[in-house]
């Protein structure tokens, strides 16, 4: 069965790490992009999320996770080697309404990263609704050789054009036509 993607936006909102290896490590430099306060906690924790907190991007906590620690969460990926774990931080999290990512266990998801390309506002993701991880990852690389390099600036003048005329079935149709333009369709 196919996932709905849904584009959230996350400034702000607090969003746990549960371990601090490799996995945690990618999820959270994507996770950056979009400006959450990230909380990390694990008993060992790689050079590189050591420097992200030095860099004041996210806090650590340094020992193995409590439940409260998730308490008032956002959103909660478990990056751990333990299936038990995953399942108990998934049901709490179903409870109350906590998104949780299980890196381990799409069973133990209520959600799941996508493959992802950001060009400025422009947001791709990719997803095999959990079946097949590194098709995702080559379907992305894919998507970024076709891309138009200026992607970002078409945005931006689009959405100048957009934002400076008046709501209403003119500029539906003039965004529609000008957005085929500059992607030559
Ligand atoms: C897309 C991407 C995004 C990201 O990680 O941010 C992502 N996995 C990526 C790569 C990747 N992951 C794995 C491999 C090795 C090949 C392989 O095992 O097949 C590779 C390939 C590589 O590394 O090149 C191993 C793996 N992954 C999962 C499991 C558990 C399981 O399947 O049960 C295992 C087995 C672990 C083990 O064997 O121990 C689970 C998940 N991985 C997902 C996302 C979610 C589903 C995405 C979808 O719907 O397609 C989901 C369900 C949960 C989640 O993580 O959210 C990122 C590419 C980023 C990019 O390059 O752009
Ligand atoms: N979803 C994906 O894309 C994907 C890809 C590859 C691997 N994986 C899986 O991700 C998992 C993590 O892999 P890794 O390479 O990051 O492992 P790792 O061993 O490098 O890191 C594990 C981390 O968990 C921490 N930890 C262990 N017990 C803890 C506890 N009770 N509370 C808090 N932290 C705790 C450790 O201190 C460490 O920081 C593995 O099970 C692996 O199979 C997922």
């Amino acid at each position: 069965m196919p996932y709905f993607p849904a584009f959230l936006n996350i400034e702000n909102k607090e969003v746990v790490v549960i371990g601090g290896g490799k996995v945690a490590e990618r999820k959270i430099e994507k996770l950056l992009l979009f400006k959450p306060r990230i909380k990390v906690i694990a008993p060992k924790i790689t050079p590189l999320i050591e420097s992200l907190e030095k860099e004041g991007k996210l806090s650590i906590v340094r020992r193995r996770f409590i439940l409260k620690d998730i308490e008032r969460a956002f959103l909660v990926i478990v990056a751990v080697n333990n299936i038990k774990l995953q399942k108990r931080v998934y049901m709490y999290c179903k409870k109350r309404n906590i998104l949780c990512n299980a890196v381990d266990s799409p069973d133990f998801c209520t959600f799941i990263f996508p493959a992802l390309v950001l060009r400025g506002d422009v947001v791709i993701g990719i997803s095999t609704s959990g079946k097949v991880p590194a098709l995702s990852r080559s379907l992305r690389e894919y998507v970024q050789r076709v891309l138009p390099e200026d992607l970002e600036k078409i945005e931006e003048k689009l959405e100048n054009i957009r934002s400076s005329l008046p709501k209403g079935k003119k500029r539906q149709e003039l965004m529609v036509k000008l957005s085929k333009r500059f992607l030559n369709l």
